[in-house]
């Protein structure tokens, strides 16, 4: 289904979790959604086919490294991301604020944006609500975060009010730079740490400058799950709830179970990738390092019953063999596992939603994740 403007309707709830379809001119995101992370316009090891075999419907795009390499300009000239990267569907990106400071070297922040030196190469670069907003629009991201500064953890409550009130002044300048894009969204981005004071007040402030979408930034940060759970128990109830909630950054299994059973839509996270790379399985019944010598004379699948292509066509043993090889099919099969079942436990969230099940399901998850890998 496509539909000529950006929409979204729940369909069901359970408790506070909800599930919904996200309807886009370039196609439907059922929610809650897990959204693979396409940093450098490549989900790496997977070709765009791939990633949607696993069940994806939309996936991450990174405005700091696409504005280095190949630049935006060049995206644009080539058709738009979309075209460049042959993924037809939704692709939303970040704003870089996040990645500048993660990333970059020799960053000056001021009032006006974040200059930077390159990772790449040492050249000096420039982000403003302005230029992001400029950068997204080049690329053709059907959702588009509001640049802003996610708040680092611990911060004290004075610094962390400058910074949550820094970027909701870059998220009214985004919105103005944004304009009206019909089939475009633009998605706000909360603030305030772990203070629930500043928490309201942010979303309080988006919510006077209106969006398509609202994200719970500044979580996933180092707070750990138990601190996050602590502030994801308020902060997404702050949010509008006739629109999408995105908790960027997140996460492991059991915190994405935890955060849709509080209310949100949307989370994106290079765990289920960069973990496979290194030949971590995330399985119903937890992680397998298959680096474990324990596997290299084993002949069962990574997982009994899953239907990837990495436990239909091959063995503990060979992943074993092709990890430990650093061959680059290794790479290729743990993150398509891995994804898959990220995206099965999407599926398998969105029917538990549906069915007015959440809590049987999250206490089936927890059982499994229990019983261990034998
Ligand atoms: N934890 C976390 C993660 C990300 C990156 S999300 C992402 N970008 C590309 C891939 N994934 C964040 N991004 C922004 N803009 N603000 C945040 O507060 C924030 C917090
Ligand atoms: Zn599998």
């Amino acid at each position: 289904m496509t539909s000529a403007t950006f929409g979204f309707a729940v369909q069901a709830t359970c408790g506070k979790a909800r599930a919904g379809t996200i309807t886009t001119p370039r196609g439907d995101i059922r929610t809650p959604a897990f959204m693979p992370v396409g940093t450098a316009a490549t989900v790496k090891a997977m070709l765009p086919g791939s990633v949607r075999a696993t069940g994806a419907d939309i996936l991450l795009g990174n405005t700091y490294h696409l504005m280095l390499r190949p630049t935006a300009e060049r995206i644009a000239a080539l058709g738009g991301l979309h075209k460049f990267m042959n993924w037809d569907r939704p692709i939303l990106t970040d704003s870089g604020g996040f990645q500048v400071m993660s990333l970059a070297s020799l960053r000056k922040m001021t009032e006006k944006g974040v200059t930077f030196r390159s990772h790449i190469d040492g050249s000096r670069h420039e982000i403003t609500p302005e230029r992001s907003m400029e950068i997204q629009r080049l690329l053709g991201s059907d959702i588009v975060m509001a640049f802003d500064e996610c708040t680092p953890y611990p911060a004290d409550e004075g610094t962390a009010r400058a910074s949550m009130e820094l970027s909701m002044r870059w998220a009214q300048r985004s919105r103005d730079a944004f304009g009206d894009r019909p089939g475009h969204a633009l998605f706000g981005i909360q603030q305030g740490s772990v203070y629930a004071d500043q928490r309201a007040e942010s979303a309080s402030k988006l919510r006077t400058i209106g969006f398509d979408g609202y994200a719970v930034g500044g979580l996933a940060v180092g707070e750990g799950q138990e601190k996050m759970f602590e502030v994801l128990d308020y902060a997404p109830d702050m949010l509008p709830e006739d629109k999408p909630r995105y908790l960027m950054g997140v996460g492991k299994p059991s915190d994405i179970v935890g955060a849709v059973a509080r209310g949100i839509d949307m989370m994106d996270c290079v765990l289920p990738s960069r973990s496979g790379r290194t030949g971590q399985g995330w399985t119903a019944r937890g992680q397998v390092n298959l680096r474990n010598a324990r596997h290299r004379d084993d002949p069962r699948p990574l997982e009994e019953g899953c239907t990837c292509p990495a436990c239909t066509g091959y063995s503990r043993a060979y992943l074993h063999h092709v990890i430990k090889s650093d061959e680059i099919i290794g790479s290729m099969l743990l993150t398509w596992h891995n994804l898959h079942y990220y995206q099965s436990l999407m599926q398998g969230l969105r029917d538990a939603i549906s069915a007015g099940a959440l809590a049987d399901f999250t206490a089936a998850f927890h059982a499994n994740v229990a019983l261990g890998d034998v």
